[in-house]
C-alpha cells in the first residue's frame, strides 16, 4: 500500500446491526484501514441493545484498524438515530437502549402528539410529526412502565453522542442526530421547553447541541491506549445525516438507503414540516436540513421472508400476482406501529421465488411512494439525476432491480461502500483541516460508482401494492 498523502483521519458508523470503522487518508479519502464488530439486539417485541456492548464494539472496530488508528489526527462517530441512552452519575447505562426501531411507545407517541394540538403543531415546531421511533415518546414510555429507571437516570444520550462522551468524557451532541429526538425544535434551533415539560424530562439531563465544525473535544488520557490521547473529536452526528455528508449529497440529488432501515432523503435549504408526518424534517449535520422517510421493515424482513422459504436472498422469479407488505414488525411508513405482515394473490401456480419477489417490491413500493412526499418538501422538481443506491442491500442484484423497476429511475451504486463510515470520516476531516466536510467528501469522490440505466416503470405491480395496502388500511391498523 502507497503512504498517506495526508492526515489520517477514524470514520465510525455505529447502526443498528454492528459498529464499522474506517482510517481515511484525508487529502485523497482512501480507506487505508477497517474494522467491524456486531451489536445484539433484543428479539420478540423489544428492541433494545446494551450501550456498553456499542463502545465495545467501537473499541474492537478500532482496535482492527492496527496502528492506522492510533496514527490518526481525528475521529467523528456516527450512530443509529434516535435510540434512548439513559446514564446514572457515573456514566453508566441505567438499562439497555431502547432503539428507533421498537414501536411500545406508539400509544405515549398518540398521546404526544394529541397533547401539543395534533401532526400540524408538531411539524411546525418541531419539523416532524413524531414516530414512535423518537426518543421523546421512549422517554414517556420508560416514565410510565419504569419509573424507577427514569428516576435513576442523571443524563439522557443519543447512541452517538453517548459514544463521543466515553471519547472526550464532555457531553455533547449535534443538530443534525437532535433534531430526531422530537425535543429539539428545528423552528428555534434549540431544546423546546414546552415539550420536555409535556414529557417530563429536565433539560439539565440534555447534552449542549454544538454547531457544524466545532470540535466535541479531544480523546481523553484514561483511554488505555486504543485511540492517542489528544486526538480531535467531531461533534457526530445520525447516520443517516453522515451517509448525506459522506456522499456530498447536494440539492436535487435523492438517496435510498437499504439497511435495517430503509430510508429515502435529499437535502434541501428550505426547513420541511410535513403534517402527515410521512417526511421527517431532519436537520443535516451542516446548516441545512434532510427530509426523510424511513420503514421499519427492510433488509432483514425480506431476509426473514427468504429464510421462512428457505431461499437464497438473489433468488427471486419474476411473474405472478402474489403481493406483500412485509411488515413484520408494525411499520412506520406508513405509521402502522401495530402492523403484521400481509401476503395476497397467492394461487396454486405462485412460487418461492415470486413470494421473496413480492417481499422485495413491498418493501420498496413504500420506500418510494414516501420519497415522492420527502422531494415534494424540498419545493423542488424530483430532480433528474440518477437514485443514489446504498447501505448493506445496495449489494443486492434484487434489491437494485427492484427499485430500478418499481422507480422507472437510473440508479447508481457508489462503489464506496461505508458511506456512513465515511461520512463521519469526512466530518472529523473536515474538523481537522477547517473544510466543509461534503466538500471533503465530493473531493475524495464518494458518490462514484456504477449507474445502470432507467427501465419502464411496472405500473401494474405500483397499482397491486397500493390497492393491497389502501384495501388492508383496517386489519393493518388494529391493535391486536
Ligand atoms: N451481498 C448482499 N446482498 C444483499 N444484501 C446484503 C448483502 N450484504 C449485506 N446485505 C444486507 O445488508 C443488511 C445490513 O445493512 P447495513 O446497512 O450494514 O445495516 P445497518 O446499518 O442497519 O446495521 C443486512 O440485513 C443484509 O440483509
Ligand atoms: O430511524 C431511523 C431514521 O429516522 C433509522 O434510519 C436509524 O437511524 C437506524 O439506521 P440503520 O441502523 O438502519 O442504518
Amino acid at each position: 500500500m502507497t503512504a498517506p498523502e495526508g492526515p489520517l483521519v477514524i470514520g465510525v458508523d455505529s447502526s443498528t446491526q454492528s459498529t464499522k470503522a474506517l482510517v481515511v487518508d484525508a487529502a485523497t479519502g482512501d480507506v487505508v484501514a477497517r474494522g467491524q464488530a456486531p451489536h445484539t439486539v433484543s428479539p420478540g417485541d423489544r428492541r433494545e441493545s446494551d450501550p456498553e456492548e456499542w463502545w465495545q464494539a467501537l473499541r474492537t472496530a478500532v482496535g482492527q484498524c492496527g496502528r492506522a488508528a492510533s496514527e490518526a489526527a481525528a475521529v467523528s462517530v456516527a450512530g443509529q438515530q434516535h435510540g434512548l441512552v439513559t446514564l446514572d452519575a457515573e456514566g453508566r447505562p441505567v438499562r439497555e437502549a431502547l432503539l428507533w426501531n421498537d414501536v411500545r411507545s406508539a400509544p405515549q407517541r398518540d398521546r404526544l402528539v394529541a397533547a401539543l394540538g395534533g401532526p400540524k403543531a408538531w411539524a411546525e415546531r418541531v419539523g416532524s410529526v413524531p414516530a414512535p421511533a423518537f426518543t421523546v415518546t421512549k422517554w414517556a414510555w420508560l416514565r410510565e412502565h419504569e419509573p424507577e429507571a427514569a428516576r435513576a437516570a442523571t443524563a439522557v444520550r443519543l447512541p452517538h453522542d453517548f459514544l463521543t462522551e466515553r471519547l472526550t468524557g464532555r457531553g455533547a451532541t449535534d443538530r443534525g442526530d437532535a433534531s430526531g429526538t422530537g425535543w429539539w425544535s428545528a423552528a428555534t434551533e434549540s431544546y423546546d421547553e414546552e415539550i420536555l415539560e409535556l414529557a417530563g424530562l429536565d433539560p439539565a439531563l440534555l447534552p449542549p447541541v454544538l454547531g457544524a465544525g466545532e470540535a466535541a473535544g479531544t480523546v481523553r488520557e484514561a483511554d488505555d491506549g486504543f485511540l492517542t490521547p489528544g486526538t480531535l473529536v467531531a461533534t457526530g452526528t445520525g447516520d443517516n445525516m453522515a451517509a448525506a455528508l459522506g456522499l456530498g449529497l447536494v440539492p436535487g440529488q435523492a438517496v435510498l438507503s437499504l439497511g435495517t432501515s430503509g430510508t429515502v432523503y435529499t437535502v434541501s435549504t428550505r426547513r420541511p414540516a410535513d403534517p402527515t408526518g410521512t417526511v421527517a424534517g431532519f436537520a443535516d449535520a451542516r446548516t441545512g436540513w434532510l427530509p426523510l422517510a424511513c420503514t421499519l421493515n427492510c433488509t432483514l424482513a425480506v431476509d426473514r421472508i427468504a429464510a421462512l422459504l428457505s431461499r437464497d436472498r438473489e433468488d427471486v422469479e419474476a411473474g405472478g400476482h402474489v403481493t406483500a407488505l412485509p411488515f413484520l414488525d408494525g411499520e412506520r411508513t406508513p405509521h402502522l406501529p401495530y402492523a403484521t405482515g400481509l401476503l395476497t394473490g397467492l394461487q396454486h401456480a405462485t412460487t418461492g421465488g415470486q413470494v421473496l419477489q413480492a417481499a422485495y417490491d413491498g418493501a420498496v413500493f413504500t420506500l418510494l411512494r414516501a420519497l415522492d412526499l420527502v422531494l415534494a418538501e424540498t419545493g423542488e422538481g424530483p430532480g433528474d439525476t440518477p437514485l443514489l443506491l446504498i447501505g448493506g442491500g445496495a449489494k443486492g442484484v434484487a434489491w437494485r432491480e427492484t427499485v430500478r423497476r418499481l422507480s422507472g429511475r437510473a440508479v447508481q451504486v457508489p462503489a464506496a461502500g461505508e458511506l456512513v463510515a465515511l461520512g463521519a470520516a469526512a466530518q472529523a476531516a473536515g474538523l481537522l483541516l477547517g473544510e466543509d466536510p461534503a466538500a471533503v467528501a465530493r473531493r475524495w469522490r464518494t458518490a462514484e460508482g456504477p449507474s445502470y440505466e432507467p427501465v419502464a416503470r411496472d405500473e401494474e405491480a405500483l397499482d397491486r401494492l397500493s390497492a393491497a395496502l389502501d384495501g388492508a388500511q383496517p386489519l393493518l391498523g388494529r391493535r391486536s
